[in-house]
């Protein structure tokens, strides 16, 4: 893996903790990793509901993990596949360097440009506080948006490129929300993994 530590570069946002390794994975490997998991991984896509709404979710999306505990999310509440042995491959190049572990993973797949992920952040109670969000992206390039919750002057665009992995530590979660907004441009799919 001789892309593994090159290029890292540490957002300097206040209260925050994020850092970008754009070179997370050869290019090569992570073009592997896309055409196995587009076409292995059993999709789905489910409804959300916002203020009493009930709308399909803009991307389709899999959830994996270790224990077989179900595992809510944004008011959903899924049930995990087991691992297969390329997301343990990932998961484990994703844990040298954030130097924990994980124990579940939601992979995300944004078809095209009309695909999107909402303002939020990774605070659910099971995360417990301050936790460690590991997102590695495959495939089409998408700008990932950042904004602070109170002060309304902090904001940045990150472009999130294929074989890349964003890190968020420390207090991010607490204090920034973040989102992959929809693109009028034409693009390709992107497949996101996060841990
Ligand atoms: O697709 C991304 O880069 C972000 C995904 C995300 O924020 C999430 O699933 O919580
Ligand atoms: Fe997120």
């Amino acid at each position: 893996m001789d892309g593994l530590f090159r290029d890292k570069i540490h957002l300097n946002l206040p209260d925050s903790d994020i850092t970008y390794y754009p070179n997370f994975m050869v290019k090569a490997d992570a073009t592997v990793f896309f055409d196995l998991l587009r076409e292995e991984t059993p999709w789905q896509q489910d409804d959300i509901t916002v203020f009493g709404k009930t709308y399909a979710q803009p991307r389709l999306t899999a959830l994996y993990g270790n224990n077989g505990k179900p595992y809510s999310y944004s008011k959903l509440v899924m049930v995990p596949h087991t691992f297969t042995p390329q997301l343990l491959n990932i998961k484990e190049k994703v844990e040298t360097i954030a130097g924990v572990s994980f124990t579940t993973c939601l992979l995300n797949l944004y078809r095209n440009g009309k695909d999107s992920n909402g303002w939020h952040a990774d605070n659910e109670k099971e995360l417990g506080k301050n936790p460690i969000i590991a997102s590695v992206t495959l495939g089409q390039e998408r700008f990932f948006h950042l904004k602070h919750r109170t002060d309304k002057s902090l904001k940045q665009k990150i472009l999130l490129e294929h074989g890349s992995l964003l890190l968020m530590k420390g207090a991010t979660q607490e204090h920034w929300l973040h989102q992959v907004p929809k693109t009028t441009k034409i693009v390709d799919e992107r497949i996101n993994l996060t841990f």
